[in-house]
């Protein structure tokens, strides 16, 4: 999987957020994206996602040297950050339920299995309404780390999470595979500690 971004710039009314941004990000290694609050990290993911236009410039996915039609970029990417809400209605087993019939769990894993993953069996059966900010945040990573999909994006992943969620968003991290490419929104340097490729988007002001 790989990500190609030539010349891309995005503007907000009037204001330029940032342009020319050339960059190839490659399946096999992560990306972090630093700057300080407001510099363009979650516009910057959002695009790269598919999920904004673009104001000039060019984005191309492609696997294994094909070419992936933007109508198809969602299907590539999981994409768990803070302005991202889950159904509160639901309870966490219907939430999964309901994700899988968009985009099936890794290695068949059941809506089960997901919820033991994320530490969450005993809530389970419990409206994500009533879940505590750290239980929304762990599910918002878990859907991005169990789909079954070759891009993975995180905006400021370990935002509300205690010590022991920031050590399971770690090891989780850690499991990722190596077909995955993945990129990451951080202001915060434990957040990113094993990434190799850490960028300040301040330098395309
Ligand atoms: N929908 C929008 N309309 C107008 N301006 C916007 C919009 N979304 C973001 N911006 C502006 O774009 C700039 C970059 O915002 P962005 O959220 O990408 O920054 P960030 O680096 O992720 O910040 P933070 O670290 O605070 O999360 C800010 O000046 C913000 O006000």
């Amino acid at each position: 999987m790989e990500i190609v971004a030539s010349q891309l710039g995005k503007k907000y009314r009037k204001e330029w957020i940032f342009r020319r941004v050339d960059l190839t990000l490659t399946a096999g290694t992560s990306y972090t994206f630093v700057g300080p609050n407001g510099s363009g990290k979650s516009t910057l993911l959002q695009l790269l996602a598919g999920s904004l236009p673009v104001t000039e410039g060019k984005l191309t996915y492609s696997r294994k040297g094909a070419v992936i039609e933007p109508d198809y970029w969602f299907q590539q990417v999981s994409l768990a950050a803070p302005y991202l809400e889950l159904v509160e209605e639901l309870t966490l087993t219907e939430l999964l339920i309901f994700h899988q019939t968009f985009k099936p769990f890794k290695q068949n894993m059941t809506p089960d299995d997901v919820a033991e993953r994320l530490l969450l069996t005993n809530a389970r059966h419990k409206e994500i309404k009533y879940f505590s900010s750290g239980m929304k945040q762990r599910v918002k990573l878990g859907l991005a780390f169990f789909t079954d999909s070759p891009v993975v994006i995180l905006d400021e992943p370990t935002s509300n999470l205690d010590r022991q969620g920031a050590a399971w968003y770690h090891e989780q991290v850690r499991q990722l595979s190596p077909d995955q490419l993945l990129l990451i929104g951080s202001n915060q340097p434990e957040e990113y500690d094993f990434c190799p490729n850490v960028l300040d988007v301040t330098q395309w002001k």
